[in-house]
């Protein structure tokens, strides 16, 4: 365990000794304990301590011999057994503009929520729904947030990014507020929303309301609404007027829509959140999300970007940016947008200016054979799987995938399955093969009406059907618990799709499995994939009803 000293890790980064390599203890430990990843851009730039950002960096005297071991757990709720370091941070936030001084501590490993300056009516709250220990990426998040800094949350999937920013716009606005923040409280001043939440899916949208939903409360209920494509934009429009939320979650498409109307007050929001900023900033989205950038919390007298006027721009709004991947479009974007936007993970907070440009590579093109672009890719795509999560492949020829599909989900007597394809059309076929093989299935994908939608998620997450047959709709934040394992049925167009796909299952903690279904000429893909994520990709098949791994990967 002494090579998991910090300064030696970057060795273990390099080609010479690949990730995927080291044992999975020193892999779960690479991933949880608060050590820093050095590679060669960080090293370039001189090495980025919490001290050289204000932050005091108890962390880093850390015992590495009591690492968190989340991922070894079999419930969230165990989280509090594996934090190791307590961190204090009495110290409560300030109201007012964002503070230019770093943050004094960051209790990346905090023991109870109360370490972290919210509310203390909200930590209340939080206790009476079961949350009593904050996850890494929230104890990095929460007092960042706090203290009024323009962030770019990243972290794996599944590790809580929701709450991470949920929970301090609901310690400033709402229910439960600090009664030293009062944006909207002076007298005389019209009641506005406060906080804009974006998702890139009307089934994420809703998620994240009946996230907010949770911690409010039914008393409370209203101060939350939900403004997602597919549904009645009127009934929207006259919830607005009639509840005047203090929050509301949307996707871009209706959320410019409903903003162009004159219908959505967001000039004088405080909070304007993006999650799964990296698909948002997708050409799909480009129009809605430049209006809404534009508009939502851009206070009238406030300059706009590109103002030298530090006090006009330190007014407008806290931009959170949120993925499980940042590429380097999202650090551009919010340097293009944000204030002196800060970097936070799990166990490192750093400004934006220290990410080294990268970006998604397409598999299937060919390497471009630069070693530091592809120790970058990889140090980029290591930290967005969950570390619980097990990848295998097998080969199969395409006509016989689906039975493949039906061996692999009897050998692991998998659950709730969640089966990726590219292309909409082949999913229906899918579906009818697995009925006709008494499997219980259906497809879900952007084609199908909302109700259709609606009603597949609910009978999946309910149980009533093992098999979801979905596409990259599904891929992107989608939190169901029980999924034990995700199959690609088509591979993935690059490591990052193959991130977000995985991502489904393993959950918090749990266990989880990865199938990839390939065709034998495509195993180079998987190879690629591999290497890029850092992890292995086992070679499998699956004979009488149990999962045999290829001799070669026994080895
Ligand atoms: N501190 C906590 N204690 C217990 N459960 C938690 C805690 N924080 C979050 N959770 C639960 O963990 C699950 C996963 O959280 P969430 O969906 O926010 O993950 P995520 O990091 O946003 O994942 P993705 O990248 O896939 O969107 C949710 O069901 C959430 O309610």
């Amino acid at each position: 365990m002494n090579a998991l000293v910090p300064g030696r890790l970057f060795l273990f980064a390099g080609e010479s000794f690949p990730f995927h390599k080291l044992p999975q203890v020193c892999r779960s430990t690479f991933f949880h304990s608060g050590v820093f990843c050095l590679n060669k851009a960080e090293v370039n730039h001189g090495p980025l301590t919490l001290a050289s950002l204000g932050f005091k960096s108890e962390f880093q005297e850390t015992d590495k011999s009591q690492v968190n071991k989340v991922a070894e757990l079999d419930t969230p709720r165990d989280i509090s057994k594996s934090k190791v370091k307590i961190v204090r941070n009495n110290e409560k936030k300030v109201g007012g503009a964002r503070s230019s001084v770093e943050i004094q501590m960051a209790p990346f490993a905090a023991k109870s929520f109360s370490e972290l300056g919210l509310a203390d009516a909200l930590i209340e709250r939080l206790e009476s729904e079961g949350f009593t220990v904050p996850t890494d990426i929230q104890s990095a998040s929460i007092p960042t947030i706090l203290k009024k800094h323009d962030v770019v949350i990243q972290s794996y999937t599944g590790s809580g990014k929701t709450l991470a920013y949920v929970l301090p716009i609901l310690s400033e606005i709402g229910p439960f507020k600090n009664t030293i923040s009062n944006y909207n409280d002076e007298p005389g001043k019209k009641k506005e929303i406060e906080a804009v939440i974006v998702a890139p899916s009307r089934e994420l949208g809703m998620q994240i309301v009946r996230e907010v939903e949770k911690i409010l409360g039914p008393a409370n209920r209203k101060v939350v609404q939900q403004l997602v494509g597919g549904a009645n934009r009127s009934r929207q429009e006259e919830a607005l007027k009639k509840n005047k939320p203090s929050i509301v979650v949307g996707t871009p498409g209706r959320i410019a829509e409903i903003s162009a109307t004159g219908k959505l007050h967001t000039h004088g929001c405080s909070f304007l959140i993006l999650d799964e900023v990296d698909e948002l900033l997708s050409f799909n989205f480009r129009e809605d999300m430049h209006r809404i950038l534009e508009h939502v919390g851009r206070r009238s007298g406030a300059n706009s970007r590109g103002s030298e006027n530090t006090q006009a721009r330190r007014a407008e709004r806290q931009l959170v940016m949120v993925s499980a991947t940042v590429p380097f479009s999202v650090v551009r974007a919010a340097k293009s947008w944000g204030f002196d936007p800060l970097l936070v993970k799990a166990n490192k907070v750093a400004p934006l200016e220290s990410v080294p440009p990268s970006g998604p590579v397409n598999l299937r093109a060919p390497s471009s054979g630069s070693t530091s672009d592809s120790t970058l890719q990889s140090q980029t795509a290591i930290d967005t799987l969950p570390p619980s999560l097990k990848h295998y492949y097998c080969t199969s020829r395409l006509q016989h995938k689906v039975d493949m599909l039906r061996r692999c989900i009897h050998a692991l007597d998998a659950k709730f399955v969640m089966v990726f394809m590219n292309h909409t059309k082949q999913l229906r076929d899918v579906v009818f093969k697995l009925k006709a093989r008494g499997v219980t299935a259906a497809e879900l994908h952007g084609d199908l009406g909302k109700l259709a939608r609606s009603t597949t998620l609910k009978s999946f997450k309910n149980g009533e059907l093992r098999v979801l047959v979905t596409n990259e709709l599904s891929a992107r934040g989608l939190d169901i618990a029980e999924c034990d394992l995700v199959v690609n049925l088509d591979l993935p167009t690059d490591s990052i799709h193959y991130a977000h796909r995985a991502g489904r299952t393993g959950r918090l903690g749990r266990m989880g499995t990865v199938l990839s279904i390939c065709e034998e000429p495509e195993v180079f893909v998987v190879k690629k994939l591999q290497k890029q994520l850092g992890v292995p990709i086992l070679a499998c098949d699956f004979n009488e009803g149990k999962l045999v791994l290829n001799e070669e990967e026994k080895i």
